[in-house]
């Protein structure tokens, strides 16, 4: 009776989703590189992790709650900074934010946002941060930084693993291109005409990246981002234990162990493999987030064992935003954290600081 398509899981929306965009647009948010294997693995990987469940423990009232920088959040799962959301939905970026801001979750907003930075913290209901890539015209960032930062964003997220666009073949054969009307439009126009007169033949999304990153960055390059902002600054794309104690070196305040959801390397380590290395080299100095695959409530527990202080999820909330727009989005976010306290009840641990590394067989 109208109830048979209501979607019970994250992965139901998916379904929802396809109906409601193109097919190359389908295709550069749930295409990743290579052959997909980091793509497939980073949910695979989730698939064989086993919880060990406590019993006679008082779960009576279940608690999602946590902070990040002081900052609180009703929820630890959070949105994954993504480009380009009017791609899904007219609204873009203010309706995922307004979506968000509804469970009180955060919201990792994408330099190649399409939505202006101060229309969406206008819309926002709960905290944002803001995504970077190290463009070389650092004027550009700077300005960003500060604009970002009038705005009220809390944070800066700098992304690492994209010194090139993966190889993402479904992309390459569709010839994707921005539809008219979706745009990077919080980046100075120059610098993405710049990248279209270069490389007219590659996809848009390559295109980009080709001249406007910066690839001959490292770690010394970050004194420069300290010095611009007193905001926190964390570090997406980290998959090594070398990278976390070099990261808490350099005087970051996080890390977001990610593979950019198997969208860049090729066979990539999937993230929930990578958690706990990570965790150790940073030894409780600062959060570590995770992101790739997550879409469970179990998933989501399982990265919170491993010593995750958050998770971020990418397609699930497109799947959300693209299928019923910002109340897409609330709905994905609740039913990921209603999920999560389901496993929290069965599990036997009523709050997230109950939740450690015993409870997931080694
Ligand atoms: C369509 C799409 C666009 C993305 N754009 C960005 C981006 O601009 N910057 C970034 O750091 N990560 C980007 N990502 C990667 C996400 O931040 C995140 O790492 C990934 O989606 C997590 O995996 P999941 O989709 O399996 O949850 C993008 C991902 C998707 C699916
Ligand atoms: O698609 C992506 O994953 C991504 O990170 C990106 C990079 C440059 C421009 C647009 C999106």
């Amino acid at each position: 009776m109208g109830t048979q398509n209501a979607p019970l899981r994250l992965t139901d929306y998916r379904d929802l989703a396809a109906g409601h965009v193109t097919r190359p647009v389908w295709d550069f948010v749930d295409g990743g590189s290579g052959d997909e294997r980091t793509l497939a693995a980073n949910t695979a990987a989730y698939d064989h992790r086993r919880l060990r469940p406590r019993i006679l423990t008082d779960v009576d009232k279940i608690d999602t709650r946590t902070a990040l920088f002081g900052t609180p959040l009703a929820t630890p799962i959070g949105l994954a900074p993504v480009a380009y959301h009017r791609l899904l939905h007219p609204e873009g970026e203010v309706a995922t934010v307004r979506g968000a801001g509804a469970a009180a979750a955060l919201t990792v907003v994408g330099i190649f946002a399409s939505r202006t930075l101060e229309d969406i913290a206008r819309a926002a209901g709960g905290p944002l941060w803001l995504q970077l890539y190290w463009l070389r015209r650092r004027a550009v960032l700077e300005q960003l930084i500060d604009r970002a930062e009038a705005a009220g964003y809390e944070a800066f997220v700098v992304t690492l693993d994209a010194k090139r666009i993966g190889q993402r073949l479904r992309d390459m054969r569709n010839g994707f291109t921005l539809p008219e009307g979706v745009a990077a439009v919080n980046v100075d126009p120059a610098v993405m005409a710049e990248a279209h007169q270069a490389h007219e033949a590659d996809s848009a999304i390559a295109a980009h990246a080709e001249t406007s990153f910066d690839r001959a960055l490292t770690w010394d390059d970050l004194a420069w981002l300290r010095a611009r902002t007193s905001k926190p600054i964390l570090l997406k794309g980290v998959l090594t234990a070398e990278d976390a104690r070099l990261a808490a070196e350099h005087g970051v305040d996080g890390i977001v162990v990610s593979n950019h959801g198997g969208r860049q390397l090729d066979n990539a380590v999937p993230t929930i493999d990578a958690l706990e290395e990570c965790v150790q080299a940073v030894a409780g100095t600062m959060p570590v987030l995770i992101d790739g695959g997550i879409r469970r409530g179990t998933d989501v527990f399982t990265a919170l064992a491993l010593g995750a202080s958050a998770v971020l999820i990418g397609r699930p909330f497109l799947w959300g935003l693209a299928a019923g727009g910002a109340e897409g989005v609330t709905d994905v976010l609740r039913l990921a954290t209603s999920e999560l306290e389901h496993t929290m009840t069965l599990m036997g641990t009523p709050t997230l600081a109950d939740i450690d590394r015993t409870a997931v067989r080694p």
